[in-house]
């Protein structure tokens, strides 16, 4: 089957035009696809098929771009026939703008403004954008069955190296359990490590968790590095693991990842926020006892215990986000 529309490379679509909608069509493949905003559409089988609502997003950080490769391999093959689809999927290329521009992000970083966050950052184009895509979310998933089965995975890579290469995140839960069927998935996916909240916050994995009780998490799945300097094998277990869950095939597995909790958050108050970990410090590298980590005006943030690690250490961020994470070793 040859490849006559946008699907084949849903990618080179967003990124020569980021603010065309994909066109709707009918393809031979048996997929209804449905264009719902730049770099979002809904692919949906022409046959009977599981009530299941899968959203696949990617690109909410704009330098983040192997997942978006990921996903826009995945699209190409489901639209263009070489791989099943039993279930509802929508993806999204969350900011598309800012994939042009190859940065986290143009004005505020969008994965700090959902749960309605944007609505204190409307100069930024993030927060329309991350309103745009609430809404989507909220459209797909309210759709569904009350008997469906909802999953979101938020693809994304980070900043630095990790000790663990790939880790998940699984979003806090509000008071329900933590399902190991997930974590088991996880693990069969190749993310042997998983870091869980432990309180609401404002991104994208916890909204669709928090309000329409899919099954979210954040995925980091290696360094970000420039378009054309991925090295996409590296991305081999969270494809496989995701094109079966497009198929509509369980998990094979029983083996559970490791865990670790967050223990609290590193808050850049201020501009005097110094952070004491170099630029090649890796995600979760462990933390001495007594370690001085951080300081702000007023603020010591030292290690205790010596199993702590640490997360996301950025001095970056604007004032009055995440500048880190600390985390500890947990058990369910
Ligand atoms: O590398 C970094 O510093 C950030 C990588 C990244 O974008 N991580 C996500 C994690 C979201 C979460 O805590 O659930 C983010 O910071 O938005
Ligand atoms: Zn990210």
């Amino acid at each position: 089957m040859s490849t006559t529309h946008p699907y084949g490379d849903l990618l080179a679509f967003t990124l020569t035009s980021p603010e065309a909608i994909p066109p709707s069509l009918t393809l031979e493949a048996g997929i209804e696809a449905t264009g719902v905003a730049p770099g979002v559409a809904i692919l949906r089988p022409t046959r009977p098929h599981q009530e299941a609502f899968i959203l696949l997003s990617a690109g909410i950080h704009g330098n983040e771009t192997a997942p978006v490769e990921v996903l826009n391999r995945i699209v190409a093959d489901l639209c263009d026939g070489r791989l099943p689809l039993d279930v509802t999927v929508m993806v999204m290329f969350g900011n598309p703008a800012a994939l042009v521009a190859g940065r986290r992000y143009l004005d505020y970083d969008m994965n700090r403004l959902f749960m309605g966050r944007h609505a204190g950052q409307l100069q930024a184009v993030e927060a329309r954008r991350a309103a745009q895509l609430e809404e989507m979310a909220r459209a797909f998933f309210t759709q569904a069955d009350a008997g469906a089965r909802r999953w979101h995975y938020d693809l994304h890579t980070a900043i630095r190296g990790s000790v663990f290469e790939q880790f998940g995140i699984y979003p806090f839960p509000d008071g329900r359990p933590h399902d190991r069927s997930e974590l088991a998935w996880l693990a069969e996916a190749g993310i042997g490590t998983v870091l869980l909240h432990s309180q609401p916050s404002a991104t994208f994995s916890y909204f669709t968790s928090h309000h329409f009780g899919a099954h979210a998490f954040t995925l980091e799945l290696g360094k970000a590095r420039p378009f054309g300097q991925n090295d996409l094998p590296r991305f081999a277990g969270i494809d496989r693991a995701l094109r079966r869950r497009l198929a509509g095939l369980g998990s094979t597995a029983g083996i559970q990842p490791q865990l670790y909790r967050a223990k609290y958050d590193l808050i850049k108050e201020t501009e005097a926020f110094t952070l004491y970990l170099a630029d090649d410090v890796e995600n979760f590298t462990p933390l001495p006892d007594g370690y001085l980590i951080a300081e702000d005006v007023g603020m010591r943030y030292v290690a205790h215990g010596g199993q702590e690690r640490i997360l996301f250490p950025n001095p970056k961020v604007a004032c009055g986000l995440r500048a880190g994470i600390v985390v500890e070793p947990a058990t369910l």
